[in-house]
């Protein structure tokens, strides 16, 4: 299989915190890639620098065969980004922000089926600052593949949402992998990343402290479930403290 994403041991630091260190990471296309950790672990460092809005202080990127920092127009022609909150004006509406969107894109998709596929085709005429948390959540998921992207980057994508609402989203990402997306993802909930993700990283500090599949997390662990061998992979500070 052919690699959408190299990341060979990246660096970076903020003064004196080590956000990422020594991170590798290989995604192949087609794959759904969890990034996990708990706050502070490192995961938006890592992303920022895959996409090149942060600048490692050394090791290297390789998103589809280009460099981020150097190719940064061509990779964003490609490359869907999810972002928690968007920059859009005050009273702007569901579709024309799509569309003003979708006009920045050579290629770009059919946001009206994506927002009948993500269930918001009742708020078309919806002011964007109107919507709920979680159809907020939803719109800029749909914002994120307007560009028809090869690659998509999801931060906490069904952060906010209800049962039904993260239900749905799942079949969606999935039916979008089934067509070949590739997928990086942040998440902090266990039953999704199960769902979802092929291959996961767990960090810790900036460190790596599992990189794999979730059998094989699962497997390298006491427990038997991923939400307990995550806390377990996670949670050894607490351990150590008990210890002394
Ligand atoms: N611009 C910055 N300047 C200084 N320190 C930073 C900066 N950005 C992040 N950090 C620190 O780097 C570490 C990693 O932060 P990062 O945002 O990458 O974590 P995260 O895993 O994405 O967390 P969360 O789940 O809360 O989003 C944290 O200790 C954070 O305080």
């Amino acid at each position: 299989m052919k690699t959408a994403i190299e990341v060979k041991k990246l660096c970076k630091s903020y003064s004196n915190i080590k956000a990422a260190q020594n991170i590798d990471i290989s995604i192949c296309f087609g794959e759904v890639f969890g990034l996990l950790g708990a706050n502070g672990a490192g995961k938006s460092t890592t992303v920022e620098c895959i996409l090149g809005t942060k600048k490692q202080d050394s090791g290297t990127v390789s998103i589809l065969g280009m460099n981020p920092q150097q190719e940064r127009k061509r990779l964003f022609e490609k490359v869907g980004v999810q972002f928690q909150e968007a920059n859009y004006q005050d009273k702007i509406r569901v579709a024309e922000l799509c569309k003003v969107t979708a006009s920045l894109y050579r290629n770009a998709a059919d946001y009206i089926g994506l927002l009948e596929q993500f269930g918001l085709s009742d708020k078309l005429k919806s002011p964007v600052s109107e919507l709920s948390g979680g159809q907020k959540q939803r719109l800029f998921i749909v914002l994120s593949l307007i560009p028809n992207p090869e690659i998509v980057f999801l931060d906490e994508l069904t952060t906010g949402l209800d049962a039904r609402a993260r239900r749905d989203v799942w079949r969606s990402l999935l039916d979008l992998k089934q067509k070949g997306l590739t997928i990086l993802l942040t998440s902090h909930f266990m039953d999704e990343v199960e769902v979802l993700c092929d291959k996961i990283m767990i960090l810790k500090k900036g460190e790596a402290i599992f990189y794999g599949t979730i059998q094989d997390a699962v497997a390298a662990s006491p427990y038997e479930k991923l939400e307990e061998a995550y806390l377990w992979y996670t949670d050894e500070e607490e351990k150590e403290y008990e210890s002394i």
